[in-house]
């Protein structure tokens, strides 16, 4: 089953927010398959982030990465990586749609609560960084009640 990797970034752990996004997921019917809070390195965060080197928000936005724990997930479902951005919303809060997380729950684009891979290629190098040790393999009792 596909698999995407979520994090809430620093701001989402410190505002509380930890429930209510873990929350959205499992009422979507996604399965949890990886959990952890951790603070990472600044070379660790340089890695996660090694696309975006070239940007000039980059400093800045590992950072806020480093600034405080982040809660590493890993989630496993039907197109979850796609419906997953979907549930996530927009990059800019300003233009995320109410019902999102970001449109419910940000107003900025350096305060954006919560990461989410971009591709399934991206999760899968994602899902190696953070979770090296491997994720839970497990289903449902629920899977019939969800899917066809
Ligand atoms: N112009 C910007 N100014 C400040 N921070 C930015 C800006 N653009 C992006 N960021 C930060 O960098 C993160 C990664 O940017 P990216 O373009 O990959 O967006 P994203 O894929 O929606 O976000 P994420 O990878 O965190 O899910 C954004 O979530 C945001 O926190």
């Amino acid at each position: 089953m596909e698999q995407t990797f979520i994090m809430i970034k620093p701001d989402g752990v410190q505002r509380g927010l930890v429930g209510e996004i873990i929350n959205r997921f499992e009422k979507k019917g996604f399965y949890l398959k990886g959990l952890k809070m951790v603070s990472v390195e600044r070379s660790f965060a340089e890695k996660h982030y090694a696309d975006l080197s070239a940007k000039p928000f980059f400093a800045g936005l590992v950072e806020y990465i480093i600034s405080g724990p982040v809660v590493a997930m890993v989630w496993a479902g039907k197109n979850v990586v796609v419906t997953g951005r979907k549930i996530i919303g927009a990059t800019n809060p300003a233009d995320s749609a109410p019902g999102t997380i970001r449109g419910d729950l940000a107003i900025e684009i350096g305060r954006n609560v919560i990461h989410g891979s971009d591709s399934i290629e991206g999760a899968s190098k994602e899902i190696a960084l953070w979770f090296p040790e491997g994720v839970a393999e497990w289903q449902s009792n629920l899977h019939p009640w969800i899917y066809e």
